[in-house]
């Protein structure tokens, strides 16, 4: 029978009873934290997240929701784009800053920024030294690093309203999953009929950000040659042609080459030789990377120019496509895999069955209104890689301990 609720239902804590044994799960595992490291710290973060949703009532979360978040991100994007952060990091980190002293070198009215720094302090993101003066916290002190603020200028300056219009891109497509790469809710909510989210980002002056915030997500994060891993030596290096030519590790659309220039610094006497792929007007804004680093224009819809590589490595790219685009970038890839040599290996996330990891449902989301496309389970993977058609196999999921870190899927000529 349909229960009709008491509206003060919203307006009590959600769960005040709770909060002795989340405090005593919580103090036990702290206890643990320096042994424990990151796995722990993060099932402490998810502590603390049920303890102040166990002290908030529905009302306050729907404040926060609505006004509260949003309000913040419309404040800190205002300030990454004035070069609020990189002015206070630049006057001092523990210097006391007025707002009348920033406002001036910022162009920006005074009574304004004033607001919005007093709406980034209210939500715990800079310290309130006086009146209309503050200290920034470690927070708002990454916000001056460019991998670090990209993200607010791009995905929410640049293709935010994507998510908040979800809804209506759902009302005009009967409510489907979005399966269309050519159609999303980007391309709805921006009138645009660019080819997908990164070409519109470029269109608007935003590639040197969104280029950056791919920099700044996998920050903390273990990279996929890390022995922790994938261990290089015994599945890359062992067998792998010597020869300087030979082509050992291909990065597939490996953006500004994050990902292959540490794997140079972890292997610096790695056999063969490292080659970095993306479209031209990603590889002419490459720099600072290992010069024995190949450079190498490539659209992966295209035949793959590098043949029999020891391995293709792919980080965060079939995650931007739906099915049937990563059908065609996987084909081109296995044309070019020797049998019994090449391997393909994907670095992306797996998303859990159940208790799945609150990054991994974000890039889900993520991916699914902007590009139509999707984080995907090990089934899901399985469907992908070896029932297309495509003569290829997954060999091994490799993963280490931490739920925030991608797998490398390791796959080879089936
Ligand atoms: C999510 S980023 C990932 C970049 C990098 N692998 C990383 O993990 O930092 C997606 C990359 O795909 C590239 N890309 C998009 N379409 C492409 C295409 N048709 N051919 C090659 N690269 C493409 C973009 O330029 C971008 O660098």
């Amino acid at each position: 029978m349909s229960q009709e609720l008491d509206l003060s239902l919203a307006t009590r804590p959600n769960n005040t009873a709770a909060v002795p044994a989340i405090l005593d799960e919580f103090n036990s595992l702290y206890s643990t934290l320096e042994t424990g490291g990151e796995a722990t710290r993060h099932a402490l973060v998810l502590k603390a997240r049920s303890l102040l949703h166990a002290l908030q009532s529905p009302r306050e979360q729907m404040i926060q929701h609505t006004w509260a978040d949003p309000g913040l991100n419309a404040a800190i994007i205002t300030g990454v784009d004035v070069g609020l952060f990189k002015l206070m990091v630049k006057n001092g980190v523990d210097t006391p800053q007025k707002v009348s002293n920033l406002a001036g070198p910022l162009g920006v009215d005074p009574v304004l920024l004033g607001r919005l720094m007093r709406h980034i302090c209210a939500m715990g993101h800079l310290v309130e030294t006086g009146p209309d003066e503050y200290k920034p916290t470690n927070f708002s002190k990454s916000l001056s690093l460019d991998v670090i603020s990209a993200g607010y200028s791009a995905l929410l300056g640049g293709i935010g309203r994507s998510p908040i219009e979800f809804n209506k891109f759902l009302r005009d497509t009967n409510y489907q999953n979005p399966v269309d790469a050519a159609h999303t809710a980007m391309h709805s909510a921006y009138n645009t009929d660019l080819p997908n989210c990164f070409e519109y980002l470029r269109s608007v002056g935003l590639g040197p950000q969104t280029n950056n915030h791919m920099g700044g997500y996998r920050q903390g994060r273990l990279p996929w040659s890390h022995p922790e891993i994938y261990p290089v030596a015994e599945t890359l290096f062992a067998g792998a042609d010597p020869s300087p030519d030979a082509p050992l590790v291909v990065d597939v659309a490996g953006g500004l080459g994050h990902d292959i220039n540490e794997f140079k610094a972890l292997y610096p006497n790695h056999p063969g030789k490292l080659i970095l792929q993306d479209l031209p007007v990603v590889i002419n804004d490459v720099k600072g990377i290992d010069p024995s680093i190949e450079l190498m224009s490539h659209d992966f819809l295209t035949e793959q120019p590098v043949k029999g590589a020891r391995a293709y490595f792919m980080h965060s790219i079939l995650h931007d496509w739906p099915d049937d685009v990563c059908t065609q970038i996987l084909s081109r890839l296995a044309d070019a895999m020797k049998p019994g040599y090449s391997k393909l290996l994907i670095f992306e996330c797996v998303i859990a069955r159940t208790g799945a990891h609150w990054e991994a449902t974000a890039g889900d989301i993520l991916m699914m209104t902007q590009l139509s496309a999707l984080e995907r389970t090990e089934d899901h993977w399985h469907k992908l890689i070896e029932g297309s058609g495509l003569n290829l196999k997954i060999t091994k999921f490799w993963k280490c301990a931490r739920p925030d870190v991608e797998n490398v899927i390791e796959c080879e000529l089936a």
